[in-house]
């Protein structure tokens, strides 16, 4: 079976470098004139579906938005998890999950193994708790051929705070880096993309060069929010991604699903928001 790398690689190879974020705001739904429940979630999520599948490099579910309605919203979780997966199309589910080994080990069967019901091709994860209380995560991902998506340099304007603070010889970020690095040693030998992914927002500016990060040596995916809404464009990817812009995916949410409920217009966003 392919690996998520290679999965990921070939769709965005055939459909371009952008993750369609599919992120329910409750004032979305009522601009696209649907109810603020989990039917009107429902037929949001259809309707990406229809606009999305089988169109785009992946898409990325921001589950805060399901879980809101709790197991209602849930289920609708899981049926668009079951349709993109139906349509091939790639799906990182955005739960940002970060916790002790053991617990890290109950999310892993949860997002990463066969057969669960939120089972996606990956997941977005914290390292915060220190990257080896990933393992659980990093070992359910090879075993099942899916991927993880490490947050390393966040697009939000707080995470300097956190992840430019230096100890040793290093910054948090870059040790971060490093250890999916280590994580994606094997696909690099195999001369394949990493399943293992990095998060790096297209609004960090030169934290990566600043903070002496080669993230092209990474070989790993990454998955660039931060895109449109949050007022970065295309003419900062060179900039902040330097050598590494061919493993780089686009993510963008709110500019794309704010032109809906058209699917053609869907689309339309999509294809102008696409990096390369
Ligand atoms: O560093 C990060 C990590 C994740 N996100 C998530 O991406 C989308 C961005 O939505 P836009 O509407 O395109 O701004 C959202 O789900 C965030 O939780 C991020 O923005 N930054």
């Amino acid at each position: 079976m392919a690996t998520f790398g290679e999965r990921l690689r070939a769709s965005m190879d055939a459909h371009g470098a952008l993750c369609v974020g599919i992120d329910p705001h409750p004032q979305l739904l009522q601009q696209w004139d649907l109810t603020v429940d989990a039917d009107g979630l429902a037929r949001f999520t259809e309707i990406c579906v229809e606009a999305f599948a089988g169109r785009v490099g992946a898409v990325k579910p921001q589950s805060a938005f399901f879980e809101e309605y709790g197991s209602a919203g849930i289920a609708v979780l899981e049926n668009t998890i079951r349709a993109f997966r139906d349509a091939g199309t790639p799906l990182i589910l955005d739960v940002k999950r970060g916790d002790i080994g053991s617990t890290m080990a109950g999310y892993a069967r949860a997002y990463l193994a066969d057969g669960a019901p939120l089972a996606s091709d990956a997941i977005t994860a914290s390292p915060y708790l220190g990257f080896g209380s990933l393992t659980p995560a990093l070992d359910q991902a090879r075993e099942s051929g899916r991927g993880l998506f490490v947050l390393a340099l966040t697009s939000n304007p707080e995470g300097f705070e956190v992840q430019h603070a230096v100890r040793g010889d290093r910054s948090v970020a870059a040790g971060v880096v490093a250890g999916v690095t280590e994580a994606n040693v094997e696909a690099s030998a195999r001369g394949i993309l990493g399943s293992i992914g990095l998060v790096v927002g297209a609004t960090v500016g030169t934290a990566v060069q600043d903070l002496g990060i080669d993230l092209a040596a990474a070989n790993a995916p990454i998955l660039a929010p931060g895109f449109g809404a949050q007022g970065a464009g295309p003419e900062d990817a060179r900039r902040v991604f330097g050598a590494a812009i061919p493993n780089v995916l686009a993510s963008s949410s709110r500019e794309v699903l704010g032109v809906g409920p058209r699917v053609a217009d869907l689309r339309g966003a999509a294809d102008s928001a696409r990096l390369h």
